[in-house]
């Protein structure tokens, strides 16, 4: 059974919104969440899987502080560190992979640390590289590194492996689980994978549809390295059968 460690630990983030509206160039409106309450265990992967245009992205920006213009309190310990990583890589293309790491590192984040992190995620060869010079797996291993850099309290990953073919998505799936397991931290992470998500997820939060909320949350007793093909085939097929439209098509 999995590890025990962040039993007994009360959430140090607590999402409750109670609307989030986009307002449109045309002045439409369009509530994207209406109550929507989350608590996020300490050092965890918690994995939202939602049906699309749901309001997974806008949920991560909120909890981000990208967008502020919501009613609804996002309870976090005071200078939180936040780590991102995107559907695309989003390195500056100005800048080599080295200096978009130091851009955003910890303070006290020395040489040795970057030079560790760099030689887990595979990229300790591509620090004098520009982006442009890297293909779609190392960019994403070095938006990876540069992540974990600023040493976050809440990493947010919103569907990172998306667009690269199943073998690399696979290994960078395995990349990350070494990296987080050397380096904990509370995660949350926007899928439209379910096995990528029943791979990687402590808690599973089923979204419902726009305007969304938690429709359940789902625990995986079982840590993310004993986890075995056949485990993760029933875990499917039980999820897909009780929860159809988070895993519609899937
Ligand atoms: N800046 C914006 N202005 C207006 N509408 C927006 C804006 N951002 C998102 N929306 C709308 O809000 C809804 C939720 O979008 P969001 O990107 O959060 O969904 P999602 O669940 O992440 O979707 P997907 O799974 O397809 O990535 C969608 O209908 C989207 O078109």
């Amino acid at each position: 059974m999995k590890d025990t460690r962040h039993a007994g630990e009360t959430s140090r983030f607590k999402i409750r919104i109670e609307e989030k509206t986009h307002v449109g160039a045309d002045g439409s409106h369009l509530t994207a969440i209406r109550d929507l309450s989350l608590d996020l265990q300490p050092e965890s992967m918690t994995v939202l899987m939602g049906p699309s245009g749901c309001g997974k992205t806008t949920l991560l920006r909120v909890v981000a502080g990208l967008d502020e213009d919501y009613i609804g309190e996002i309870d976090m310990p005071p200078h939180a560190r936040l780590g991102f990583m995107f559907q695309e890589p989003r390195l500056l293309p100005w800048r080599t992979v080295r200096q978009n790491i130091e851009l955003v590192a910890a303070p006290g984040f020395t040489e040795s640390d970057l030079q560790n992190l760099a030689e887990a995620v595979g990229v300790a060869d591509m620090l004098t590289r520009y982006p442009q010079e890297l293909s779609l797996g190392l960019a994403r291993r070095a938006a990876l590194a540069r992540a974990f850099s600023t040493e976050p309290d809440l990493l947010l990953l919103d569907e990172p492996f998306v667009s690269l073919d199943e073998r690399t998505a696979d290994r960078l799936r395995r990349l990350l689980l070494e990296v987080w397991s050397a380096r904990p931290t509370t995660a949350v992470m926007v899928t439209h994978n379910p096995r990528e998500a029943l791979q990687l997820a402590d808690q599973l939060v089923m979204m419902a549809p726009r305007p969304t909320h938690v429709l359940a949350v789902e625990t995986i007793d079982v840590p993310q390295a004993e986890r075995t093909a056949a485990m993760i085939e029933s875990l499917h097929a039980d999820l897909a059968r009780r929860f159809p439209v988070n895993f519609a098509g899937m």
